[in-house]
């Protein structure tokens, strides 16, 4: 059964549940939605940080050192806002808005070519937290959601080289189904009323907005910086709150959990996977 749970690949929009899983009980009925940067992805290693899909782009070979200067410098003066635990939401969005938007001004100035973002990406030291065997929804932005073994960059190429980005500008505080509209995504996996959220940021909290009749919604926050500041909003927000933890450990022991209750039932019943 582990080996039918690593199936299509991660985090395609429209992807469906595993091909060939039996389940007939709850499996059928959940779906997990995940960020990406920092949530599948690790926040650090070994003592250092890890990069974010931007930060792969922004140190890399093809960002000229003007450029780099400048992201870098972008990220020191928003970074510290995106997780100030003392401004809201309404304060900060404009902000990240402001800062995407510079970010992929300067990227597109660098004239990067399609080609070469896959070796940037190999050549990066991002880490995934663990190679989940399941097809999430994942939200990324901008670099748009990059797997770390090949990277599909969602923006508009003219020979191969980055012109602009494509809308809408998904940024840590805008995830919700006002971004997915049109993708016809949670209408085609409506029967799924319960959810697994995974996030990072309290902008993740409303990545299931709009996913009609949700009946079960299993909350879990990756608490990775500035933990002491930011522990009650995210107890107060989140239904598992895991610190400075790198792993999906948790997340996969819910999904074993289920899986075994789901055999037992199947079991009693004399049911089809049993
Ligand atoms: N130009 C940018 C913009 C954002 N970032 C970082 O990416 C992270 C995305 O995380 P989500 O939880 O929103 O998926 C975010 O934490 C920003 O710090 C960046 O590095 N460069």
């Amino acid at each position: 059964l582990k080996e039918e749970m690593v199936f299509h690949e991660a985090s395609t929009l429209g992807s469906l549940w595993p091909v060939g899983y039996a389940g007939i009980w709850f499996f059928p009925l959940l779906q997990v939605i995940s960020d990406f940067d920092m949530t599948l992805s690790r926040f650090g290693c070994n003592g250092r940080r890890c990069p974010t899909s931007h930060n792969i782009l922004d140190t890399s070979r093809v960002i000229s050192e003007d450029g780099k200067k400048k992201l870098k410098d972008l990220l020191h003066h928003y970074y510290p806002i995106e997780i100030d635990p003392n401004r809201t939401l309404e304060e900060k969005r404009p902000l990240m808005v402001e800062w995407w938007t510079k970010a992929h001004e300067l990227l597109v100035q660098q004239k990067i070519h399609k080609s070469d973002i896959a070796e940037i990406v190999r050549e990066s030291e991002a880490m995934l937290r663990y190679r989940l065997g399941v097809v999430v929804l994942s939200f990324g932005h901008g670099v748009d959601t990059m797997e770390l073994r090949a990277v599909c960059l969602s923006v508009p190429c003219a020979q191969g080289i980055l012109t602009h980005f494509k809308g809408p500008l998904i940024h840590t505080y805008n995830k919700n189904n006002s971004v997915l509209q049109g993708s016809g995504y949670f209408q085609q996996l409506s029967t799924r009323t319960s959810i697994i959220l995974l996030g990072d940021s309290m902008g993740d909290l409303t990545m299931a907005d709009g996913v009609p009749s949700v009946e079960n919604i299993l909350k879990i926050g990756f608490l990775n910086d500035k933990v002491e500041e930011r522990r009650k909003k995210y107890l107060d927000s989140y239904d598992i709150v895991l610190e400075s933890d790198e792993t999906l450990d948790v997340v996969n022991g819910i999904l074993r959990y289920l899986l075994g209750l789901e055999l037992h039932l199947q079991s009693l019943v004399g049911g089809e996977g049993a």
